[in-house]
């Protein structure tokens, strides 16, 4: 008897654009965080079980366009991948969160290179001027980032890991089936960002991706056909 399989429902975000906070350069992926003490911005359906809270979301990117995602479809790289990082509060605070199987969901969106790059995705490339090295921040206030999502809201969803180190197993993820288009030329943007402190050699923060790992057994489920 083959398994019932329940189909996935529909993911639905409703972000406050209020709870944007500021932009960060930790020397790693750059990432825009929000405020995230209450149900302000939160992450509902598809996968999930209640509200997820977004905490911040950041970007993956490679040394050229050919590669920079975490994520590969049917061999397909693309040239990086943006992640929308949510908790879920009935584990009390994000660290909590971060022990449980159920504690975090991450959508993830590619972004591909093309030549009509999404409007949206400027107001985060303009602000890498200000965050060049290793532990700038600056004010990134009143921005919703549902604006970057695609048309298309199908997904892929598996259980799996933070994607940098300790690589807690406690995501459920939500990958986007459609990238956004950036241009080559935001690209180079992304990659002017340095991994040094302002007073030490440049180094270019680029090929900060974790190649995929092994499934081990685990069933990728699709909300499409
Ligand atoms: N790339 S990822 O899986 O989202 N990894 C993360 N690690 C630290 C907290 C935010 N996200
Ligand atoms: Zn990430």
């Amino acid at each position: 008897m083959t398994p019932a399989r329940r189909t996935l429902s529909a993911w639905h975000a409703s972000y406050d654009p209020g709870a944007a906070k500021t932009i960060l350069n930790n020397g790693r992926p750059c990432r825009v965080v929000f405020d995230d003490t209450f149900d302000r911005s939160v992450l509902r359906g598809g996968p999930l079980t209640g509200a997820y809270r977004l905490r911040q979301l950041h970007l993956h990117w490679g040394s050229s366009d050919l590669h920079g995602s975490e994520h590969v479809i049917d061999g397909v790289k693309y040239a990086a991948e943006l992640h929308m990082v949510h908790w879920n509060p009935k584990h009390g605070n994000f660290a909590g969160a971060l022990k449980q199987p159920d504690g975090v969901a991450v959508v993830g969106i590619f972004l591909k290179v093309g030549n009509t790059p999404k409007p949206e995705m400027k107001r985060i490339l303009e602000e890498i001027e200000n965050i060049k090295t290793k532990g700038k921040e600056a004010p990134f206030l009143h921005f919703d980032p549902s604006i970057l999502f695609p048309k298309s809201r199908d997904y892929w969803t598996y259980h799996g890991s933070f994607t940098t180190p300790p690589c807690e197993e406690c995501i459920t993820w939500i990958l986007l089936r459609e990238p956004i288009e950036v241009s080559s030329d935001q690209m180079a943007k992304l990659r002017s960002l340095s991994k040094n402190d302002e007073n030490e050699p440049p180094s270019p923060l680029v090929d900060n991706w974790r190649p995929p790992q092994p499934l081990k057994g685990r069933i990728v489920r699709a909300s499409f056909k």
